[in-house]
């Protein structure tokens, strides 16, 4: 799903947010990348969406070649992929059908089909009876629900999260824990950072952890191994 070869990533300021990053990443896995703040982590999520471009080394991810394809391959790269970012990032007039609806839109889907898709994907996050809701009325982790049906609704084989519990309390970002296990359970690759140690020590996963831009550990059933 995912091929990282000596990719490093040196910003316009000089900051070398990684270097010479070496990872593959199998159709199934499911993936936490833990690090200290500054570590790369977002630089490292954010490579596999084209947000960055790498410095140099190769990036395939979903078989597209992320650092040498063309502006107008870009979105099929991305509708291969969903993400769900720290802060939900919801669009804050559209109720939460159009919301999700809306990252079908964007790839032209029929309408029926767009509105089966939603339905269904708001019964797998447990919102389907706040299909008419705004973002403002609803609270952060069904908030994060709603992103995360919009980063599943056009079926992608990879999911992208960058610290989706962040900003909730413990027993939400287990309910959200919760359906991206069920999201994995049927296929989908996850990868996603965070910061939660009690999250990963508990689910077992493999687990990728950067310092000062650098993978220092790789481990099929890891731990956060850093104090929170
Ligand atoms: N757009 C940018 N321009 C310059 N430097 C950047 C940029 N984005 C990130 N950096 C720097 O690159 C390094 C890695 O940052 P990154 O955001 O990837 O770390 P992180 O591990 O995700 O941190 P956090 O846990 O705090 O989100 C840091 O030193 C950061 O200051």
């Amino acid at each position: 799903m995912i091929q990282m070869k000596d990719i490093s990533k040196t910003y316009e300021n000089g900051t070398v947010a990684l270097e010479r990053v070496n990872v593959e990443i199998g159709k199934g896995e499911f993936v936490f990348i833990v690090g200290a703040s500054g570590a790369g982590k977002s630089t490292f999520i954010r490579l596999l969406f084209r947000e960055v471009l790498p410095s140099s080394g190769t990036l395939i991810v979903n078989g597209h070649d992320v650092v040498n394809m063309p502006k107008s391959e870009v979105p099929y790269l991305r509708r291969g992929l969903g993400v769900v970012f720290q802060d939900y990032r919801l669009l804050p007039d559209k109720t939460v059908a159009e919301n999700v609806a809306f990252a079908m839109q964007v790839i032209e889907a029929p309408r029926r089909r767009m509105q089966h898709s939603v339905n269904a994907v708001l019964d797998i996050v447990g919102l389907r009876d706040k299909y008419k809701n705004f973002p403002s009325q609803l609270s952060g982790g069904e908030q994060q629900r709603v992103a995360i049906a919009r980063a599943i609704v056009n079926n992608p084989a990879l999911v992208i999260a960058d610290e989706p519990t962040g900003n909730l309390d413990p027993e939400t970002s287990w309910e959200i824990m919760d359906i991206f296990k069920r999201i994995n359970a049927s296929g989908t690759t996850i990868v996603m950072a965070t910061h939660d140690k009690y999250i990963v020590d508990t689910m077992k996963r493999r687990v990728i952890a950067i310092e000062d831009g650098k993978i220092v550990r790789d481990e099929a059933q890891g731990v956060y191994g850093y104090e929170n």
